[in-house]
C-alpha cells in the first residue's frame, strides 16, 4: 500500500474510537511518558496541539506548561516555527485549523531537548508516516539535541510503513 492508501486505512480505524477510548488512550500514553527519564530530564519540550483525531495533548500541555518550557509548532508557508505556549488565551487558529500560540518564535533550536511528534502511523521501532506535508521531516533534523518521541493510538501502530530517505526515525514511540 502507498502512503495515501495507508492514511485512509488509519483514518477509518481512528473514526471507530469512542470518546472514552480516546481519553483513556491519551491518559495511558502520557502516564507512560511522564514516568520515563526522557520526560523527567527534559526541560524544553516541543509538543503539538492535537486535532480532534490525534492523540489528545491539551491536558498534558496545560499540566506541564508551568513546570517546564512547552513549545508548539506554528505553520508559516512550508515551514514550522517553534513558539512558546503561554496558555489557551494566547492561541489563534492557523493553517489546517490547528490552534497555534501567537507570540514570538524562538531562534535557538538547540535548547529543545524533547520533541513529541504527531503522526498518522508508526512502527514500534520508530518509523513514522505523517499527514503528508513533510513539515516534521524538515523540522526534526534542525533539533540537534532533542529526543524524538512519537505518540499514537494503538490502531495507528503498523508492522511497516513506507520509508523514504528524508523520513526521520523516532527514538521511541509511546502508544496505548
Ligand atoms: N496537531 C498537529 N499540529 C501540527 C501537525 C500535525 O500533524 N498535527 N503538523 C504535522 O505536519 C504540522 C502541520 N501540518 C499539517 C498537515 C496536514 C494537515 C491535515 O489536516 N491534512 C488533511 C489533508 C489535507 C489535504 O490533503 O488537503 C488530513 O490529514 O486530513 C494538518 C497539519 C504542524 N502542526
Ligand atoms: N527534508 C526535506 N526537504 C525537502 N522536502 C521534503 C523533506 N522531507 C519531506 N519533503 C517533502 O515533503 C512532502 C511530504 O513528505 P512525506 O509524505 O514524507 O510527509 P510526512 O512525513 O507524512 O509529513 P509530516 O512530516 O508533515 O508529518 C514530500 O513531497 C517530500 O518530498
Amino acid at each position: 500500500m502507498d502512503k495515501n492508501e495507508l492514511r485512509k486505512v488509519i483514518q477509518k480505524r481512528k473514526k471507530n474510537l469512542s470518546k472514552e477510548e480516546r481519553i483513556a488512550s491519551s491518559m495511558e500514553v502520557f502516564k507512560a511518558l511522564e514516568a520515563s527519564p526522557i520526560f523527567q530530564n527534559a526541560t524544553h519540550l516541543l509538543c503539538y496541539w492535537s486535532l480532534f483525531d490525534e492523540l489528545d495533548t491539551h491536558y498534558f500541555v496545560n499540566k506541564y506548561c508551568k513546570n517546564k518550557s512547552i513549545y508548539l509548532p506554528r505553520v508559516v508557508g512550508d515551514e514550522v516555527e517553534i513558539v512558546p505556549y503561554c496558555g489557551e488565551a494566547s492561541m489563534e487558529k492557523g493553517a489546517f485549523g490547528i490552534m497555534e500560540p501567537n507570540g514570538s518564535a524562538i531562534s535557538n533550536y538547540n535548547e529543545i531537548d524533547l520533541v513529541i511528534v504527531p503522526g498518522v502511523a508508526f512502527t514500534t521501532d520508530g518509523y513514522r508516516m505523517g499527514r503528508g506535508g513533510g513539515y516534521y521531516d524538515r523540522l526534526l533534523p534542525l533539533l540537534a539535541n532533542a529526543t524524538k518521541v512519537g505518540v499514537a493510538y494503538k490502531c495507528q501502530m503498523l508492522n511497516q510503513v513506507p520509508i523514504e530517505p528524508h523520513d526521520v526515525k523516532m527514538d521511541q514511540v509511546f502508544w496505548g
